[in-house]
C-alpha cells in the first residue's frame, strides 16, 4: 500500500500539469503581477527622482514629471494587484475543485476493497486540509516565482543601465535571496514539514477512532488514557509547528540581513562610483532606492520554501490516492443477464498475497436456490460473499452468473442483480423514508411502507414523532442494531433484486422479529436466489441447501 516517495521537483511538475487548462488565465496573473511590482518599484524610484531633483541633484527628469508618474503608478498598482490576486485565486480554487473531483473519482474506484484498510481520519485530512493547502501552491507559488524572476531581470537591467556594477551586484543579491536561501532552507525544513503533515493526519485518525469507539473507551475505562493520548498528539503537533516556525523565523532574519548588506553595498559602491565620476549622487540615490524596493517578489520566493515543503507533503499524499491501483476495475455499460444461476468454479483467493483464505472452492447455485453457508468465525464466509459481488477479484478459478464471468459483467448490471444485507447497516443522515428509498429511488411512499411492513419495521417507524419523515440524525444514533438491520431488510425488499446476499441478516434480531422476517423472505422470495451466511440454525431453516466452510472449501451438510 505504501507508495514510492516522489521528489519535490516531480511533484511540482505534476501539480503544474493540472494547471494546463487554465494556462491563459495564469498568463494574465503573471503579466499583471509583473506590471504591478514594476509599478510599486517605480513609485519609490520616481519618488526618489522627484526628491533628488528638488534637492538639486540632476537625474535628467523634472520633479513635476516624476510626481505625475508616481501618482499614475500608485493608481495602476492598485488595479494591477487586484487583477493579479483575483485571477490567481480564481485559478487556485478552480484547481482545488478539479483535484477534489479527481480524488472522489479515485475513492469511488478504490471502494470498497482498497478503502477497507485505510484510516478514515487520514482520508478526511486528504480530502479537506491537504487539498486546501495546495491553494498555497496555485495562488502563492507559481505566479510569484514567474513574477519574481521576471521583475528581478527587469530591475537588474534598469540598474545595469545606471551602471553595470549595480546590475551585476543586484543579480548576485537576487540569487542569494531568491534561490540560495530557499534551497538551503528547504533542505533543513523538509523533514519537519513532512512530519507535521503526517502527525496532523495521525492526530485526525486517532480523534475519529476515539469518537467511533467511545462506547468501548467508556466501558473499559480508557477515557483518561485516550484524553492523555489526544493531548500528547496536540503537544506533538505544537512542537512540530514550533520547529517549522522557528526555522521560518531564522530564514526571515537571515533574508533581512542579506537585504541590509545589499543596500549597504550599494551605498558604498555609489560613493566610490561618484568619487570616480561615473555616476551622479542622484543616480546613486535612485539605484539604492530602486534596489531596496525591488526585493518584494524575491523575498516572497524565499518565504515560499517552508510552505512549499508542507504543500508537497500534502500533494504526495493526494497523489498516493490518485495512483493507487483499484482492486477491481469497473466494467462499463449495462446488459441483461441471460439467467441468474451462479457458478463458483474452483476459486482460490487471498488478501495481499497472504495465506489463501479460500482454496479450490466450488459451488453451484441455481436460480431460486436458497443456500446457507455456515462456518467458524474467520473461515472466509464474508470473503466468499464479497467475491460473489466482485468487491475483490478471485485469484484463481472463475465466478459466473448466467454463464458470464463476473469480471466481464458490467458493474451496473451486477449491482442491480444483487442486494446485500449485512450485519451492520449504515444509515445516512436523512429521513427514514429516504434511507429506505436507497433501495429504489423511484419507489412510491406506498412501496416503501409495504417494504417496511415486510421487514417488520413499519410499526416502529409509525411510533416515531414524524414517522417516515423522521431524520435518522435526530435520533442521535439511538436506533438499535436490530432496528437498523430491519431497515436494511426493508431496503432489500424495495430493491427487489434477483439475488439476495445475506451476511448474518438476523444476527441483531430477537426470535420474534427473526421469525417474522424469515417468513416474509420465504413467502416473498420464492423465485429469488438467496445466499445466506448465518451462525443460526433457525435462519438457515428457510434454505434448501446448506454448506459448511471448512479448510477453505465448502462441504454439503444435510
Ligand atoms: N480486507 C481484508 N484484508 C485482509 N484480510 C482480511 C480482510 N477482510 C477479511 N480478512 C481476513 O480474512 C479472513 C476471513 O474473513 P471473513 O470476514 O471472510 O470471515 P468470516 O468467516 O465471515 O468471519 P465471521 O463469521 O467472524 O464474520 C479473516 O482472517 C480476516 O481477518
Amino acid at each position: 500500500m505504501e507508495q514510492k516517495r516522489q521528489s519535490g521537483f516531480k511533484i511540482m511538475l505534476r501539480l503544474i500539469k493540472v494547471l494546463k487548462p487554465l494556462a491563459p488565465i495564469m498568463m494574465i496573473t503573471i503579466s499583471f503581477g509583473i506590471l504591478g511590482f514594476l509599478a510599486a518599484t517605480a513609485i519609490t524610484s520616481f519618488g526618489m527622482v522627484a526628491g533628488a531633483d528638488i534637492l538639486g541633484f540632476n537625474v535628467g527628469i523634472k520633479a513635476s514629471t516624476a510626481i505625475k508618474i508616481v501618482i499614475a503608478c500608485a493608481i495602476l498598482r492598485g488595479i494591477l494587484r487586484f487583477i493579479e490576486q483575483y485571477s490567481g485565486h480564481f485559478i487556485a480554487f478552480t484547481i482545488l475543485a478539479i483535484l477534489r473531483d479527481q480524488v472522489f473519482k479515485a475513492l469511488r474506484k478504490l471502494a470498497p476493497a482498497k478503502l477497507e484498510s485505510k484510516e478514515k481520519g487520514s482520508l478526511i485530512s486528504i480530502i479537506t486540509s491537504d487539498i486546501e493547502l495546495l491553494e498555497v501552491f496555485y495562488a502563492h507559488t507559481v505566479a510569484p516565482i514567474a513574477i519574481g524572476v521576471v521583475t528581478s531581470i527587469i530591475i537588474a537591467c534598469v540598474l545595469f543601465a545606471i551602471n553595470p556594477i549595480f546590475g551585476a551586484l543586484s543579480v548576485v543579491f537576487y540569487l542569494i535571496v531568491g534561490y540560495f536561501i530557499p534551497v538551503f532552507s528547504s533542505k533543513f525544513a523538509k523533514q519537519g514539514g513532512i512530519e507535521y503533515r503526517a502527525a496532523f493526519a495521525d492526530s485526525n485518525s486517532y480523534f475519529l477512532e476515539s469518537l467511533n469507539g467511545i462506547k468501548e473507551i467508556l466501558l473499559f475505562d480508557k477515557g483518561e488514557d485516550r484524553k492523555n493520548a489526544i493531548n500528547e498528539n496536540s503537544e506533538k503537533l505544537h512542537e512540530k509547528m514550533g520547529v517549522i516556525k522557528g526555522h521560518e523565523g531564522i530564514i526571515r532574519a537571515f533574508t533581512d540581513i542579506v537585504i541590509m548588506i545589499a543596500i549597504l553595498t550599494f551605498l558604498f559602491v555609489s560613493i566610490e562610483l561618484n568619487k570616480q565620476g561615473q555616476i551622479t549622487i542622484g543616480q546613486g540615490l535612485v539605484a539604492i532606492v530602486t534596489l531596496a524596493s525591488s526585493f518584494g517578489p524575491v523575498v516572497a520566493l524565499s518565504n515560499l520554501s517552508n510552505n512549499l515543503i508542507q504543500t508537497f507533503a500534502c500533494a504526495q499524499r493526494l497523489f498516493d490516492i490518485l495512483d493507487e491501483v483499484p482492486a477491481v476495475e469497473d466494467v462499463p455499460g449495462e446488459t441483461e443477464l441471460s439467467s441468474k444461476d451462479i457458478k463458483v468454479d474452483n476459486i482460490s483467493f487471498d488478501y495481499d498475497n497472504r495465506e489463501n483464505i479460500l482454496k479450490d472452492l466450488s459451488l453451484d447455485i441455481k436460480k431460486g436456490d436458497k443456500v446457507a453457508i455456515i462456518g467458524e468465525s474467520g473461515s472466509g464466509k464474508s470473503t466468499l460473499l464479497k467475491l460473489m459481488m466482485r468487491f475483490w477479484n478471485v485469484d484463481k478459478g472463475e465466478i459466473s452468473i448466467g454463464g458470464e464471468n463476473l469480471k466481464t459483467i458490467p458493474t451496473k448490471t451486477l449491482r442491480k442483480s444483487q442486494t446485500l444485507v449485512s450485519q451492520d447497516t449504515f444509515l445516512f443522515n436523512d429521513t427514514i423514508l429516504n434511507n429506505i428509498k436507497m433501495g429504489d429511488r423511484d419507489a412510491s411512499f406506498e412501496d416503501v411502507v409495504e417494504a417496511a411492513k415486510k421487514a417488520s419495521i413499519h410499526e416502529f417507524i409509525m411510533k416515531l414523532p414524524q414517522g417516515y419523515e423522521t431524520n435518522v440524525g435526530e435520533l442521535g444514533g439511538n436506533l438499535s442494531s436490530g432496528e437498523k438491520q430491519r431497515m436494511s431488510m426493508a431496503r432489500a425488499f424495495l430493491r427487489n433484486s434477483d439475488i439476495l446476499i445475506l451476511d448474518e441478516p438476523t444476527s441483531n434480531l430477537d426470535t420474534l422479529n427473526e421469525a417474522s422476517i424469515l417468513k416474509t423472505i420465504d413467502d416473498e422470495c420464492k423465485d429469488k436466489t438467496i445466499v445466506m451466511v448465518s451462525h443460526r440454525k433457525s435462519s438457515s431453516a428457510i434454505c434448501n441447501k446448506r454448506y459448511g466452510l471448512e479448510n477453505k472449501k465448502l462441504v454439503r451438510i444435510q
